[in-house]
């Protein structure tokens, strides 16, 4: 079976500016790969190459087997697509819209655009202009989704989204898959791509900057601390320094407690067991957010030019 994506070695430039340069990534049938990177990396330009909304400065991109500039409505409607910035308004009713889309798009098996509504939660007979962001979105999901294409390309689709909603469109892409189609899911938001997709690239400044397996990339593994802590500066500084992974390591004495703050890139244990000789008043361990992680272990400074796997 031919991949559902192909991609070797696609450029995009905008004048002297490199939207995309030099990627290349196959997205096999029945897999889920997230393309994640900060805001300006390269995700739309490089999704809409795939649907020819716009055409690469060089390099191939081969969909379904098809090149996107030969393949015409005919590619077109194999698969779904949700853009990045969607427009939907007029007084069409949401219903109205999607039986509309469905004529383009090619069969939707009976009373797939009610269960999908009723899944996202969404009102299909109100006039689309009166849709909030969000339930905006819900359209467009209904309308990648209800033909069951064989490729979907998704761009930042749960955005405006509530959690429960965005959980419900996890499940959806994680049976697609498992109906054997292919998903492309851009997003920066690394819990959504580490709960459904099984290979990722980090777009960052056009380029692919780390791709593999979720789990062999270190992504998630960079974390804040934040504690309060009872004791002396010095006594609480001695202690933390001795942990490996600990860095960006801040103490500052607040009331009758310090509160700390610092990074840790890799294993926690030594951290806890360091925290055990101390009088913790509060913790709290969060991941750092994409554009941190990216920056941090893709950045400038670790050398972009190479594809780093963990
Ligand atoms: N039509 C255009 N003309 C000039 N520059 C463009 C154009 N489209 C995109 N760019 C630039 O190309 C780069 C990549 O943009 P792109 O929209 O693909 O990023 P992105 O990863 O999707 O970001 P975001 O998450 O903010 O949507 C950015 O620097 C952007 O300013």
């Amino acid at each position: 079976m031919s991949p559902a994506i192909e991609l070797v070695d696609v450029t995009k430039r905008y004048g002297a500016h490199h939207a995309v340069r030099g990627v290349s990534l196959t997205v096999e049938p029945g897999t889920v790969f997230g393309l994640i990177g900060p805001n300006g990396a390269g995700k739309t330009t490089t999704l809409r190459m795939l649907l020819d909304i716009i055409r690469p400065t060089s390099g191939t991109a081969r969909v379904l087997g098809r090149s996107p500039r030969d393949g015409g409505p005919a590619l077109r409607r194999r698969i779904g697509y949700v853009p990045g910035e969607l427009r939907l308004e007029g007084r069409v009713r949401g219903r109205s819209l999607l039986r509309h889309y469905a004529r383009i798009s090619g069969p939707v098996a009976p009373g797939t655009i009610d269960a999908l509504a009723e899944r996202l939660g969404l009102d299909l007979n109100r006039p689309v202009r009166t849709l909030s962001k969000g339930n905006k979105q819900k359209l467009g999901l209904i309308q990648a989704f209800m033909h069951r294409p064989e490729l979907l390309v998704l761009d930042e689709p749960t955005s405006g989204l509530d959690p429960l909603v965005q959980r419900e469109f996890l499940s959806m892409v994680r049976e697609a898959r498992a109906n054997g189609q292919a998903v492309l899911l851009s997003s920066h938001v690394l819990s959504e791509i580490q709960q459904t997709a099984d290979q990722v690239a980090v777009l960052s400044s056009g380029r692919i900057v780390a791709e593999g397996d979720v789990s062999s990339l270190r992504l998630g593994r960079v974390r804040h601390v934040r504690a309060r802590i009872a004791g002396t500066e010095e006594g609480v500084r001695t202690t933390l320094q001795r942990v490996p992974a600990l860095r960006e390591l801040a103490i500052h004495p607040a009331d009758t407690s310090l509160h700390v703050s610092a990074t840790i890139d890799g294993d926690i244990d030594p951290l806890v067991k360091a925290l055990a000789a101390l009088r913790v008043l509060d913790l709290d361990l969060e991941s750092r957010d994409l554009e941190e992680s990216v920056l941090q272990l893709y950045g400038p400074s670790e050398g972009r030019e190479e594809v780093r796997r963990a």
